[in-house]
């Protein structure tokens, strides 16, 4: 006789796709704010930047040499001044005169073209001394033939006044910080006052952070039960790994270090986890991020204080309502995602501020919280941040080796990049994938995701992966060539 089926979860496992579906339906970007360049990077345009006149302002020479009236070469040619970048030369050149002029300075009027110095031979008097070959001459033989615009750069080559040099959206890095330096940044496109030299960015988001679990012990900080930061950890401790390393990952995503709210080691207990809940929306959080406690155990108890059923709710004063409790995948199949708000409410009987925060309740294993984080904290942090397009970016991969697959669920296995052609670069996977082997997620450039099995995916096939390392680093060196 086969047993009866179990009864349905309270909590159905949704697919990885829906949830970070549902996860970006609430989350929007934050509201423009105006910062200087010099704090721009990482960040995301909120409005175009406009030039704010041509590049370059005037026609500028592309040669150190002598500006010429074109018709004029080849030919002798008196030198009547100097234009240099910085000290422009403003009276006219005439026919059968010319005029020194650095790279990069304006052309005189009435010059049309550039000479380089190395094409004109200087005509030197007797008492002329020619020690610096690169020093003005009093006349010069220009060799060749010249067109108009030779060696210039017209006004607006480079940027047309007006234009639009980077588009709302757009991640801000250091040569978009050049170019908006540049274009002077004075005319971003919004409706306010301009002011110079600053940027209409989206603003970055607050993120709480906490470690949940009776076992955990704050590296360099004394647990409940230890009498001394120097003494070593008892039975059934653990080093806290998760929020030092979701606090850098935060960080890496794009939070700025002093947005990042460290809530510390909470016990497991339903106020304790109330009381935290509470404070990471009185300190403004828009983004609460916890791990441990969201499985099946007796002392796991963040989905009922997410879900407002504990008792301990009322007295912290906090509601919230849990929009998925448990996702198809491996690891992190206890991920929770939900919304919380203060209860407090104004004299007209009103929720006194309205704030909403988001809250991933991630699973313990630090490699489930490492990979949830990056699955669905990465893209909303993205969103909020103003990114186009906030998903992880997918990319096509050819597995070194056989891989066995997951028969419950999709699973997201660590692996680092590595060039096709036989070079001394890692393996693909970054060994065995338990959810308690952190150092599985070490070097990983991609999460590889497998599909659920039964069977294995072959070596050799193609896979697709998610981005979440930086490539820059990644070991795709070709060999040079
Ligand atoms: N009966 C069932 N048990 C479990 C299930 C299940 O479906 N049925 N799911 C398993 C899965 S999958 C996961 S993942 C874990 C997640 O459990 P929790 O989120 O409740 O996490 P904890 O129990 O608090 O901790 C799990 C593990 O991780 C260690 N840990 C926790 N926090 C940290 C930290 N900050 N730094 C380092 N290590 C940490 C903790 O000591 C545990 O070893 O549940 C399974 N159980
Ligand atoms: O899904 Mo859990 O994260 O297997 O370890």
């Amino acid at each position: 006789m086969t047993p009866p089926p179990p009864p349905p979860h309270r909590y159905p496992m949704l697919p990885m796709q829906d949830a970070v579906d549902v996860v970006l339906s609430r989350a929007r970007p934050l509201p423009a704010e105006e910062i200087p360049l010099s704090s721009a990077l990482g960040r995301v345009l909120a409005t175009d930047v406009v030039s704010a006149r041509p590049h370059p302002p005037f026609a500028a020479s592309i040669m150190d040499g002598y500006a010429v009236r074109a018709s004029d070469c080849p030919g002798s040619l008196r030198v009547v001044g100097a234009s240099r970048a910085g000290a422009p030369m403003t009276s006219a050149i005439a026919s059968g005169a010319c005029a020194y002029v650095t790279t990069g300075a304006p052309i005189p009027p009435g010059a049309d073209a550039v000479v380089p110095h190395e094409r004109c031979e200087k005509i030197l008097d007797d008492d002329d001394d020619d020690d610096d070959a690169r020093a003005p001459a009093r006349a010069v033989r220009v060799l060749d033939a010249a067109t108009p615009g030779l060696w210039t750069r017209a006004i607006g080559s480079d940027v047309p006044g007006g234009a639009v040099v980077l588009e709302r959206g757009t991640l801000i890095g250091p040569h978009e910080i050049g170019v908006a330096a540049l274009a002077g940044v004075r005319r971003v496109l919004y409706t306010g006052p301009h002011t110079t030299a600053t940027l209409r960015v989206h603003g970055t988001p607050k993120l709480a952070l906490a470690s949940t679990g009776d076992e955990l012990v704050d590296v360099g900080v004394a647990s409940s039960a230890s009498s001394s930061p120097n003494e070593p950890p008892r039975l059934g401790e653990i080093y806290d790994a998760n929020r030092p390393m979701l606090a850098a990952a935060a960080v890496a995503a794009g939070v700025g270090v002093d947005d990042v709210v460290d809530l510390g080691v909470v016990r497991d207990d339903p106020a304790a986890l109330a009381r935290c809940v509470a404070a990471a929306l009185d300190a403004n959080a828009d983004i609460i991020v916890t791990t441990g406690g969201v499985s099946e155990g007796d002392r796991d108890h963040l989905k009922e204080v997410l879900s407002g059923e504990s008792a301990a709710c009322v007295a912290a004063g906090i509601a919230g309502v849990v929009r998925f409790g448990r996702v198809a995948m491996k690891p992190g199949k206890p991920l929770t995602f939900a919304e919380v708000r203060r209860t407090r409410t104004d004299s007209d009987g009103r929720d006194a501020d309205g704030h909403v925060a988001l809250v991933f309740a991630l699973p313990g294993n630090p490699v489930s919280a490492a990979v949830t984080f990056q699955l669905v904290v990465v893209p909303t942090l993205r969103r909020m941040l103003g990114w186009a397009d906030p998903r992880l970016r997918r990319i096509r991969c050819r597995l070194e080796a056989d891989v066995r697959l997951d028969a419950e669920r999709p699973e997201y296995h660590r692996a680092t990049l590595r060039w096709e052609t036989p070079c001394a670069a890692p393996p693909g996977s970054t060994g065995r994938q338990i959810s308690s082997r952190l150092s599985s997620m070490t070097g990983a450039d991609v999460l590889l995701e497998l599909p659920r099995g039964p069977g294995t995916a072959r070596g050799g096939s193609v896979a697709s992966a998610l981005v979440i390392g930086d490539l820059r680093a990644a070991a795709i060196q070709l060999a040079r060539f």
